[in-house]
C-alpha cells in the first residue's frame, strides 16, 4: 500500500531526502516550505507530488512526517502536532542538527498515535537551499536516529527502510551520545573556523594583501565558516552548554602549546603535532562526514589550459565515473594537485593505473 510521506522543509537536506524517498515507487510525497520557489521547483521535477500550504491538514493525510527546517522551527513544528486530531498512526522524525531539545518536545507528545524517532544526517554542505539539494548527498554518510519514549525498534527500521535511497549507513545513540559527539566533531569545528576568519580580518588592518596569501591551508579549515550564519546560531545555542564546556578546555589547550613555544620546548612541540597527524590521518576514509569519504587520488597537473580537460577525458575514454573532482591548489606557472573522487576502491586503483600509463604523478593517500 502507497504511504503518504510529508516533507517539512525542501532546503539542503528536506530537499535531499526528498529526492531519495521520491525513487521509492510506494510512497506519496506531499512537501511543504516556507517559500514558493522552493516548492514549485520540487513539484516541477517530480521531488514532491503535491504542495501543502497548511500544516495540520497535510499532517492528517500523512503516514510520515520529515521535518527539516530549522531547529527552533521544528521544535515548534512538534508543539503543534499535539493539537492535531490524527485518524491513523503518524511517525515522526527530523533531520535537527543538536538533539535535546527536539527529543525533549517529543517525549512531551501525548498522542498514541503519534510516535517520534530523532534523525540526523551527517552531511552537509556550506550551502542551503534547495537549489543546494542532491540526491547522493548522503551516500556513506552516518544517519544517527535517536528514538524518542514514543517509538520502539520497528518505527526506527520503517525510516531505514523508507531512507535506504539515500545508501547512508544508520547507527543509533542517544540523544547526549548524539550531541556531545556532534559538538566535538561539528559544532566546535564550526566555531573555531569562523574565528579563524576573525582573526584573519583583524589582521588584514595592518596587512591589507592579507587575503590574497591564504592558499589550501586557511581555505581548508575555514570552508564551514561559508555556512548559513542563521542556521548555525541556532546550532550554537540549541548546544550551547557543551560548546561553553569545550570553549574551557581549548583554552587550556592553547595554554599548553603556548608554554610549548614560550619555553623553547621543541620535542614536545613535535609530539604535539604527530600525535594529531596520527589520529587524523587515521579517521575512516571510507565513510562520508566531517571528512570527505570517496576513495580519492590526487593528480599532479600543470597550470595550462585544458590541463583538467586531459585528465577527465582519460578517465572517461575508461568510463570511470567520478563522484567529485576538486583543485587543491594551482598557482601561476606551477604544478597544482586536481584531487578526483570515485565511488569504489576498484575506479580509485584504475584510475591511478591508467594516469601512471599517461605518465602522471598520481598519488594515493593510505
Ligand atoms: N546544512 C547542513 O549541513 C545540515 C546537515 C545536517 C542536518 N542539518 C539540519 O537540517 C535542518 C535544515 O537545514 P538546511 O541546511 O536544510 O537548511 P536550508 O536553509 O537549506 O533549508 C531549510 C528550509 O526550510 C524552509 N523553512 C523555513 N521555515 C519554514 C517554515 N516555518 N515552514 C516550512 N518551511 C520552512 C526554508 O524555506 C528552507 O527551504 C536544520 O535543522 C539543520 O540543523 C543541516
Ligand atoms: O560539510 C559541511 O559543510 C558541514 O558543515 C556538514 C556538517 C558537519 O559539521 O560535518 C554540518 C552540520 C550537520 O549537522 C552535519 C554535517
Amino acid at each position: 500500500m502507497k504511504q503518504t510521506v510529508l516533507v517539512v522543509g525542501l532546503g539542503l537536506i528536506g530537499g535531499s531526502i526528498a529526492m531519495n524517498v521520491s525513487k521509492k515507487e510506494d510512497v506519496f510525497i506531499i512537501g511543504m516550505d516556507g517559500d514558493e520557489d522552493t516548492l514549485n521547483m520540487a513539484l516541477k521535477q517530480g521531488v514532491i507530488d503535491q504542495a501543502a500550504f497548511n500544516f495540520k491538514e497535510a499532517v492528517i493525510e500523512a503516514d510520515v512526517c520529515i521535518l527539516a527546517t530549522p531547529i527552533s522551527i521544528t521544535i515548534e513544528y512538534i508543539h503543534r502536532l499535539e493539537n492535531i486530531q490524527l485518524n491513523k498512526p503518524l511517525l515522526v522524525t527530523d533531520v535537527s542538527s543538536v538533539k535535546n531539545q527536539v527529543l525533549e518536545a517529543a517525549n512531551r507528545l501525548n498522542n498514541p498515535l503519534l510516535s517520534f524517532v530523532g534523525g540526523h544526517p551527517m552531511a552537509g554542505s556550506h550551502k542551503q537551499g534547495y537549489t543546494a539539494a542532491k540526491p547522493h548527498l548522503f551516500e556513506n554518510a552516518i544517519y544517527v536516529l535517536t528514538p524518542s519514549i514514543h517509538a520502539n525498534e520497528k518505527e526506527a527500521d520503517r525510516l531505514k527502510a523508507l531512507f535506504s535511497e539515500t545508501h547512508a549507513r544508520f547507527l543509533i545513540f542517544t540523544t547526549e551520545e548524539h550531541d556531545e559527539m556532534t559538538a566535538v566533531i561539528s559544532h566546535f569545528p564550526h566555531l573555531i573556523a569562523s574565528s579563524l576568519v576573525h582573526q584573519a580580518r583583524g589582521w588584514e588592518e595592518t596587512h591589507p594583501y592579507i587575503k590574497h596569501l591564504a592558499a589550501g591551508g586557511f581555505k581548508d579549515i575555514t570552508r564551514i565558516a561559508s555556512s548559513n550564519p542563521k542556521l548555525w546560531q541556532d546550532i550554537f545555542f540549541q548546544n550551547k552548554d557543551l560548546l561553553i564546556s569545550m570553549l574551557d578546555d581549548w583554552i587550556g589547550e592553547m595554554d599548553k602549546i603556548k608554554t610549548y613555544l614560550s619555553e623553547n620546548e621543541k620535542e614536545k612541540t613535535f609530539k604535539y603535532l604527530s600525535d594529531a597527524k596520527l589520529y587524523r590521518d587515521g579517521l575512516p576514509v571510507k565513510e562520508k562526514g566531517a571528512i570527505p569519504a570517496f576513495y580519492d587520488v590526487y593528480v599532479d597537473i600543470h597550470d595550462q589550459p585544458g590541463a583538467i580537460r586531459d585528465v577527465i577525458g582519460i578517465l572517461a575514454e575508461e568510463a570511470i565515473s567520478i563522484k567529485n573532482i576538486q583543485i587543491l591548489e594551482i598557482r601561476e606557472g606551477i604544478t597544482g594537485v586536481l584531487r578526483i573522487s570515485f565511488a569504489t576502491s576498484k575506479e580509485q586503483l584504475k584510475s591511478k593505473q591508467i594516469l601512471g600509463q599517461y605518465h602522471y604523478e598520481v598519488m594515493i593517500q593510505q
